[in-house]
């Protein structure tokens, strides 16, 4: 199992910057190491927080990163619920990440057909692997325990077979989804089920929880406070 750290930040001012390193240093290992860099990225408050951070590191060369989406919304990429039309507007427009470089979906596609599309455009993007393995997955999560689109009770939550799949009654609008499952993927719950984000225990590698005081503001479990960017 990988290991876990949980680094609380005064507020998220300080949390983007240290994140934008983080990737920046993983994206330069995997660069050297492979010769190409993967990152799965998630919609949500992520967008405007890499969207800011991202484009002010110094020398950061996006041209050879894959960007795939954790989950995506079905709507036209011109809808502003579009994360992909989010992400190209604020970010992949500052950036030099190639079109090429990014995995989206086909938001014509009904839920289920962009489902099985996705998955197979990340078999092809991740060769040889029976399930696709990114240097870094950005995983948001949301106040009810969800990550990518994997909601509290949801079904999904048990899928072990496909890495993407569609949802239909996404508690958070809109409800038409397609998203990464746990094969491809919270600290402490109250009684019941673990949350989804709890349930993000990558099988190699790092965990990183990042999150800023007002979440951290009833943990008992080791945590690690930066009062500034910091480079982990
Ligand atoms: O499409 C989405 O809505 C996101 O991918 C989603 O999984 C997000 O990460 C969480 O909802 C947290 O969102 P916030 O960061 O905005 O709380």
């Amino acid at each position: 199992m990988s290991a876990r750290r949980v680094v609380v930040f005064p507020s998220a001012a300080e949390l983007g910057p240290t994140l934008a390193h983080l990737v920046a240093s993983r994206a330069d290992k995997a660069l050297k190491d492979r010769g190409r860099f993967t990152v799965g990225l998630s919609g949500g408050s992520l967008v405007s927080m890499l969207s800011k951070e991202l484009p002010a590191l110094p020398d950061l060369d996006c041209s050879r990163w894959l960007a795939g989406f954790c989950d995506e919304r079905l709507v036209p990429f011109d809808d502003g619920e579009s994360t992909y039309g989010l992400y190209k507007s604020q970010l992949f427009s500052k950036i030099n990440i190639p079109d090429s470089g990014v995995l989206a979906i086909d938001p014509s596609l009904t839920v289920h057909e962009c489902a099985e599309d996705y998955a197979n455009k990340l078999k092809k993007a991740f060769p040889n692997e029976d399930i696709p393995v990114f240097d870094v997955l950005l995983l948001g999560m949301g106040p009810d325990g969800h990550t990518c689109s994997l909601f509290p009770d949801h079904p999904l939550l048990e899928e072990t077979q496909k890495i993407v799949a569609p949802i239909n009654n996404s508690p958070k609008p809109p409800p038409q989804r397609v998203t990464m499952t746990f094969p491809v993927q919270v600290l402490e719950g109250g009684e019941g089920p673990t949350l989804p984000a709890a349930r993000v225990v990558p099988s190699q590698g790092e965990l990183f929880w990042l999150i800023d005081e007002p979440a951290a503001a009833s943990l008992t479990v080791h945590v690690e406070r930066q009062s500034t960017a910091a480079k982990l």
